[in-house]
């Protein structure tokens, strides 16, 4: 094990209190890289320090204990979020200047809130933030009574709660998920919305009924009154990366501490150390490090186009940059939720029947999880926004008339188009695929491929088919989707690869996040291996036996630093809420001390007597008179 520095340290040891000892400390003292360290090059000292003062604050605080696995009737659980949520009004964690400051720590706050419970930080952001960057975005200063009298509680009339004359509101029942949070549905009839109410940033009407616009373009007012949507669908992005976290530290714990047969009679063996459970759910540590990385640097992206957005840029760039991120964020939302869900289903199944144990929240984390392939769009929706932005750009490559350009430099790579449909895969042994500049560049040919794939049935189908509208929905499966897919996944991988092969990158570090890059990399592009060989980029059998075999590889050398990883993404124990997976490793302890403290648990059901007596007569109902 690499060690800190002696100053380094004394710093980390502040932030970062040791780990206890326990049946985790033979991974931990295995892993190649200090844990510490690596979880002070993810998040700096700052964003540390501000998570563990809302950790620590919210486990000092009694309205916020919970019992692992306790359900509660939903009234009493929407009260208690509420209460919570009026809480955390209280504690004001991120005052405005300190956003402005900083506004990564609003996405910090709303993932450690989230880490907490779904539901608290969705009350709390929706009506902080989704609501209010909404109205402040697109409306005026005529609007800012509207942010007033939301954050006074006033969404009703405020002395009776009733709603106003003509409104009628209702909640809409028990959801899959983040039942804590109560949605509801508003109808109004014959309600009289004022003329000032109009959201007129972008576009007004006269009080003679005419329209002005500052915008002489009409796409660049388009993006402007749409760009501040995407802030939502961008901040999904990392809320269910911190799930995929969540699920992996369980998961990778509990592997890493419950034990099966190994190969001799004398010794049980960590299930951690079987390749299929490698297999199951080290890809998905890697995922997790690949999209939060993609995340974080994202939702700067997003910040500078907000920025743009207050200060009424109306440059050409600020436009391309909101239809870029539009483009990035409907497809980075699906691939992200999609890797969360299919991680959490994994990572629960991987824990055996303990991960069915409703204490070790793994049901809850996937049960949290799932709406966010649906809300803010769904995601096979929202995935043709994306290849849509993609086939937008096939005239000019055709005709190299315009060079590939954007803000972010996503489509970049697309100049070099025809020259790269002509390559082939090379590599022809594992030791080369374990480069990750392999799996990259078929990331290159499978979007090109895809695009001119795509673009051609379309062309096709709007042949044949009586509409654009047909065509269009006949060119999805199997084209325009897996393009979107697959343009995103090149994306956040040229990302990752980018920062886990920069100079700065601490040598200590380099190894192990090379390693996560390069499987992250492998282990998606095998899901395509089909269209590889459809395409000729792949010939024969050696190609997709290798890079299956690098998969393995990488997850075998992967094993030993899996605890370490998933220890500097881990929350602290109150916070994680699963007794399989506490950081002193005690599995058992832990689970029966969880299982003891359940309430009635070792009584027996009030309905015991109807065991003992009117004992039922097989095949013969009771008369019910
Ligand atoms: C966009 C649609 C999918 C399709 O719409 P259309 O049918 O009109 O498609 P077109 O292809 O014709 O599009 C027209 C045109 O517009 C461009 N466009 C569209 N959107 C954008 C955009 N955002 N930016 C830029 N440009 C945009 C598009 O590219 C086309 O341009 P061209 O003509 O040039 O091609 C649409 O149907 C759609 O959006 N559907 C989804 C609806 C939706 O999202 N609803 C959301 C409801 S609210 C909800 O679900 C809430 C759930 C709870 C969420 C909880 C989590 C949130 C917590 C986050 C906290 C936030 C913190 C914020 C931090 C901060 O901001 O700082
Ligand atoms: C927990 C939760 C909270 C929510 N909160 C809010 C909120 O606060 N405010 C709000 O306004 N909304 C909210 N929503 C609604 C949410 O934004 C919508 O559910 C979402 O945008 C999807 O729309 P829909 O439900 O109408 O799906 P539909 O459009 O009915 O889609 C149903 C199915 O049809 C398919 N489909 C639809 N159109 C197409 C197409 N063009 N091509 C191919 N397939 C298609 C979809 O893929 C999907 O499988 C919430 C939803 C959830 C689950």
């Amino acid at each position: 094990m690499i060690t800190a520095s002696k100053s380094d340290a004394v710093s980390q040891d502040g932030l970062l209190p040791d780990l206890p000892n326990g049946p985790l400390s033979e991974y931990r003292r295995k892993a190649s890289f200090n844990w510490k360290d690596m979880a002070m090059f993810l998040e700096d000292e700052d964003i540390i320090a501000f998570k563990n003062k809302i950790f620590s604050t919210l486990e000092s605080d009694p309205l916020f204990y919970r019992q692992p696995g306790v359900d509660l009737p939903l009234e009493k659980y929407r009260e208690l979020t509420f209460l919570r949520c009026k809480k955390i009004f209280e504690y004001n964690f991120l005052t405005f200047e300190a956003t402005m400051e900083k506004p990564q720590k609003m996405l910090v706050l709303i993932n450690c809130l989230g880490m907490y419970d779904w539901s608290l930080s969705t009350k709390y952001f929706l009506d902080t933030q989704v609501f209010g960057v909404a109205i402040g975005n697109t409306g005026s200063e005529r609007h800012e009574t509207i942010l007033h009298q939301t954050q006074n509680m006033e969404i009703r009339n405020p002395k009776t709660l009733l709603p106003m004359p003509g409104v009628m509101v209702g909640d809409i029942g028990r959801k899959l998920g983040q039942n804590g949070l109560d949605n509801g549905f508003a109808m109004f009839h014959n309600v009289r919305i004022p003329y000032e109410n109009l959201l007129n940033r972008t576009g007004d009407i006269s009080s003679s009924g005419n329209y002005t616009s500052a915008y002489k373009d009409p796409k660049q007012r388009l993006g402007a009154s749409l760009g501040t949507l995407s802030s939502g669908r961008v901040s999904i992005i990392s809320m269910v990366v911190t799930n995929l976290k969540l699920a992996i530290t369980i998961a990778i714990r509990f592997s890493a501490t419950r034990r099966q047969f190994g190969p001799t009679e004398k010794e049980e063996i960590p299930v951690l150390e079987y390749q299929l459970q490698q297999w199951r759910l080290i890809p998905y540590l890697a995922a997790a490090y690949a999209l939060d990385y993609f995340s974080v640097g994202f939702f700067f992206n997003l910040i500078e186009l907000q920025i743009g957005i207050l200060m009424k840029d109306r440059s050409p760039r600020q436009a391309e940059l909101g239809k870029e991120i539009h483009a990035l964020s409907c497809a980075g939302k699906p691939l992200a939720s999609w890797t969360a869900q299919h991680g959490a289903q994994e990572c629960r199944e991987a824990c055996g029947g303990h991960g069915f144990l409703a204490m070790n929240r793994l049901g809850d984390i996937r049960n949290d999880n799932d709406p966010n392939c649906t809300y803010e769009g769904d995601n096979n929706v929202l995935l043709q926004q994306t290849s849509n932005y993609l086939l937008g750009l096939v005239q000019s490559i055709h005709e190299d008339n315009a060079p590939c350009e954007s803000p972010l430099g996503s489509i970049h790579f697309l100049n070099d188009y025809k020259t790269i449909l002509k390559r082939k895969f090379t590599a022809s042994t594992i030791r080369e695929c374990l480069d990750c500049a392999v799996a990259l560049d078929a990331y290159k040919w499978l979007v090109c491929y895809l695009l001119r794939e795509s673009h051609d049935k379309l062309q096709q189908e709007k042949q044949r088919a009586a509409n654009d509208f047909d065509a269009r929905n006949n060119s999805q499966v199997y084209y325009c989707r897996s393009l979107a897919l697959a343009f995103i996944e090149h994306t956040v991988l040229q990302r990752y690869y980018d920062y886990t092969h920069d100079p700065s990158t601490p040598g200590s570090l380099q190894p192990v996040l090379k390693k996560l890059c390069c499987l992250y990399g492998l282990w998606s592009l095998n899901k395509h291996i089909a269209v590889l060989y459809q395409g000729g980029y792949f010939a024969g059998e050696l190609p997709g036996r290798i890079v299956q075999d690098a998969i393995l590889d990488l997850c075998a050398q992967l094993k030993d630093d899996a605890v370490s990883l998933v220890d500097a993404i881990a929350p602290p124990d109150f916070i994680l809420n699963s007794p399989i997976a506490k950081a002193d490793g005690e599995l058992y302890k832990n689970l029966w001390s969880a299982v003891l403290q359940g309430e009635k648990v070792l009584e027996r059901p009030s309905w015991w007597p109807e065991f003992c007596c009117n004992k039922p007569v097989i095949g013969k109902p009771r008369s019910q008179l």
